[in-house]
């Protein structure tokens, strides 16, 4: 079982500072798959799909990609530009922030929110060349306080844009939402009996995880962000214009790299997604890595069910005369399995398939190198 980081290294590691790469923060096997660039002409076999969601024929690409690629890049979205270029603005200041000040914001162990390396961290003896501050938007002027205590006008302005943008967003997801279950195949008709039944759409939370990237001196030895699937319905990846998401893909295995569309928002399908679809969207392995030049930025806008909801396949989602291939489990029952698998380098979404899945979920296990080096 490796030490989790926070309690390897309790002091700030000053990445500012850092002129090498330290063994704390060396990753082997990082090259181990090529990587190529996802910035190619429409339709070849590497550009990343580019979906303009408000494009007659949406519906259909989205299907596409989310069965192929488990992600897409977002256009015709609506959310204006000039919005974006704010929250970036923001949250550059605040990643500036002193250290002391930062680290009153420190996630203690368990906890979901609060400011410190990526939660999925404590499962690797490594370090990730990153920060990261994790809140909820419909507490955040409270939250925020921990990073700004005496308010003012930097954390009036964050709350601001943050609200902002939330309201956005939030309504985005929905939309999106819709057009993921019409890509599915459901009816209007039957897209309103899911949401009767189930209320996906109306409970959907919504956790916001800004990500920093230092500058670093040796980025073929570091890395950002691990491999992982995120582990909810799906994810908005808002990324500055320094490129760093990497998508992975089989057949033969590499890495694409994410081009930075200005104005375009990276959705990515997360675990429970491709449990709600019976396996037909699937879920997505990622990664962040790292430049010797430029700071990278990057925000994510997880959704997913409430805490205490159950998400099992929708019976539309399945195929005819067969059976659901994963069982019923809730967020946080989930999380706990995939933290298992970390432990024992098993699959989460295989654990928990049924009998009747057919897909090798563990497809991606080996992509998480030396997990435990
Ligand atoms: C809602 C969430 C998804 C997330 C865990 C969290 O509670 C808040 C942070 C999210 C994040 C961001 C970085 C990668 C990731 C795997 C992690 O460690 O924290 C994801 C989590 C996830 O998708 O499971
Ligand atoms: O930085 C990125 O582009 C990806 C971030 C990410 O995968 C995450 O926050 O879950
Ligand atoms: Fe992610």
């Amino acid at each position: 079982m490796p030490t989790p980081s926070h309690l390897k290294s309790p002091l700030y590691f000053d990445f500012r500072a850092a002129r090498r790469v330290p063994e704390t923060h060396a990753w082997p096997g990082l090259n181990e798959h090529p990587v190529v660039d996802g910035g190619g002409a429409a339709g070849t076999e590497d550009a990343v799909p580019v979906v303009d969601v408000g494009a007659p024929g949406a519906a259909a690409r989205v299907a596409r990609a989310a069965e192929t690629w488990g992600a897409f890049l977002m256009t015709g979205h609506g959310v204006p530009e000039t919005l974006l270029a704010r929250v970036e603005e923001r949250i550059a200041r605040m990643f500036a922030l002193p250290a002391a000040q930062k680290m009153r914001a420190v996630r203690a162990p368990g906890e979901a929110c609060g400011y410190g390396s990526p939660p999925i961290s404590s499962f690797f003896s490594k370090c990730m060349w990153s920060e990261g501050y994790t809140f909820s938007p419909v507490s955040l002027r409270s939250d925020l306080r921990r990073l700004w205590p005496k308010a003012g006008n930097d954390y009036r302005l964050f709350c601001d844009v943050m609200e902002e943008f939330h309201k956005e967003v939030r309504q985005l997801a929905d939309r999106l939402l819709e057009l993921f279950l019409r890509a599915l195949g459901l009816t209007g008709e039957q897209i309103a009996g899911v949401e009767e039944e189930r209320k996906i759409g109306e409970t959907m939370t919504a956790t916001m995880h800004l990500n920093w990237y230092p500058r670093c001196p040796d980025p073929q030895r570091a890395l950002g962000l691990i491999a992982h699937t995120d582990s909810g319905f799906f994810t908005f990846v808002l990324q500055s214009l320094v490129p760093g998401l990497q998508l992975f893909r089989r057949g033969p295995d590499r890495w694409v790299a994410v081009p930075a569309v200005p104005g375009a928002f990276v959705v990515n399908v997360g675990d429970l997604f491709h449990i709600l679809t019976n396996g037909r969207f699937h879920s997505v392995y990622h990664r962040a890595v790292v430049n010797r030049d430029r700071d990278r930025i990057s925000l994510g806008y997880f959704l997913g069910p409430p805490p205490h909801v159950k998400v099992a396949p929708l019976p539309e989602a399945v195929p005819h005369g067969r059976s659901p291939a994963y069982r019923a489990v809730t967020w946080p029952e989930y999380m706990a399995i995939r933290k298992k698998a970390f432990t024992t380098g098993g699959s989460a979404l295989k654990m928990v398939s049924t009998d009747a899945a057919t897909e090798p979920d563990d497809a991606a296990a080996d992509v998480v190198v030396d997990v435990h080096a």
